[in-house]
């Protein structure tokens, strides 16, 4: 319970923080406001219809490049759905008066996984199946699309909750983001559309949930397994990093595992673009995997990512991040002075490696491109 407490992210903290502001504020404190809220926060979406068309057009193009190997990806997650789906699980209620943010725009009409116009899709258009977990601001299910059989992942938040806890930009730019990334350790966001109560993202579905409970169950790993997520892990943040974006909250949280072990990494409400050269100040992340320079409130960049790679390779390895300790005071002291031990069963190729990702100077960092050259990679790969 105190590890699962402490490695709640500081994005909980802002949050509270938030609400504790909203409480404070005469105009979010009695039920009159809280319609008013609602109406602000639609007026806030709709502003938003074009960038929200953009971000459709370029899912739209990403996924009709990889339309045969969703095709075929589909088909397998089809017949899991079927072992799957319960006809028990309880339907959410469906509002018909929902509208695709951008329909009746005169550009050409967005399309849903490569095919299906995603003009006028409401959430009736799908058949509910599993709930798959819940996060801070909704829900995310397996869902069906009833007329192409489409299987993907529908994370729905309350509109009403995104304006109270004041985080409307965190969600777009979540938004934006991931709909602008292809690339196959990346959780796809296809789209998403909305009516009068909520919001509705549709993602690609994740067969086997985060790495953070199958490594509380399965793990620690052997070098074998660990190796095969950290190249994983490598690929994917230096896909990021190519596109200049910073994730700022790597944890085996925001990892899910789909089959035969693929990673994919998710949750891009912390994510941020970073401009050529330019450094960043604001402190976000999870405890347990912030950088130094975070700590010390110093400037940085795509960096702080590489650091928390080396802390996930430990603790893919090990079972615990490695300057875990019981209170936040002293896991930034360790984290401050690296004071970095290894248990006895950890191999020297993986000390090596995790020693050179985890170094306090930044610039000292071991390069994406390097890790994925390195030893404990390259010994362990023919195993995979
Ligand atoms: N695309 C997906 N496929 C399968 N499962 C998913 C998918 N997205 C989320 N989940 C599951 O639903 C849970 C909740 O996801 P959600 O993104 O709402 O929460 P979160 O990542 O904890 O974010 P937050 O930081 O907002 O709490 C996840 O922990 C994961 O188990």
């Amino acid at each position: 319970m105190v590890i699962k407490d402490k490695r709640q992210s500081l994005q909980q903290r802002n949050m509270l923080l938030n609400m504790r502001l909203n409480s404070s504020n005469p105009n979010l404190s009695n039920h009159s406001t809280a319609a008013t809220a609602v109406a602000g926060n639609n007026k806030i979406l709709k502003n938003n219809n074009t960038s929200a068309l953009n971000i459709m057009s370029n899912a739209t193009s990403s996924s009709a490049n990889n339309g045969s190997g969703i095709n075929k990806k589909n088909e397998l997650k089809n017949k899991l759905w079927r072992m799957s789906f319960s006809p028990k699980s309880k339907p959410m209620t469906s509002t018909k008066n929902t509208t695709l943010i951008g329909a009746g725009s005169k550009r050409s009409p967005v399309a849903f996984v490569g095919s299906y116009p995603m003009k006028d899709l409401k959430f009736c258009d799908f058949e509910i199946g599993k709930k798959l977990g819940k996060g801070k601001f909704g829900k995310v299910y397996c869902c069906r699309h009833i007329k192409t059989g489409f299987i993907c992942a529908i994370k729905i938040m309350d509109k009403s909750e995104i304006l109270t806890y004041n985080v409307t930009k965190q969600f777009r730019n979540e938004i934006e983001i991931q709909s602008n990334l292809n690339h196959e350790n990346l959780t796809k966001l296809y789209g998403f559309f909305h009516d009068s109560k909520r919001v509705y993202l549709i993602m690609e579905y994740i067969y086997n949930g985060e790495l953070y409970s199958i490594l509380k169950k399965n793990g620690p790993f052997n070098d074998i397994v660990a190796s095969n997520f950290v190249f994983q892990l490598t690929n994917a943040i230096r896909y990021l990093h190519k596109k200049r974006i910073i994730h700022r909250d790597l944890k085996p949280e925001n990892i899910l595992i789909d089959f035969n072990n693929v990673i994919k990494i998710t949750d891009f409400g912390w994510s941020v673009y970073n401009e050529a050269g330019n450094k960043r100040k604001t402190l976000c992340g999870t405890i347990d995997y912030l950088s130094p320079e975070l700590i010390n409130s110093k400037e940085y960049d795509g960096l702080i990512d590489v650091w928390a790679l080396g802390i996930i390779a430990y603790e893919l390895i090990v079972g615990t991040p490695p300057f875990e300790e019981d209170t936040k005071e002293l896991t930034y002291k360790r984290i401050k002075n690296c004071d970095l031990n290894f248990p006895a069963h950890v191999s020297q190729d993986a000390k090596n490696l995790i020693s050179s990702l985890l170094k306090l100077n930044p610039s000292e960092r071991i390069t994406l491109t390097d890790v994925l050259k390195h030893p404990w990679i390259n010994k362990n790969k023919p195993f995979w």
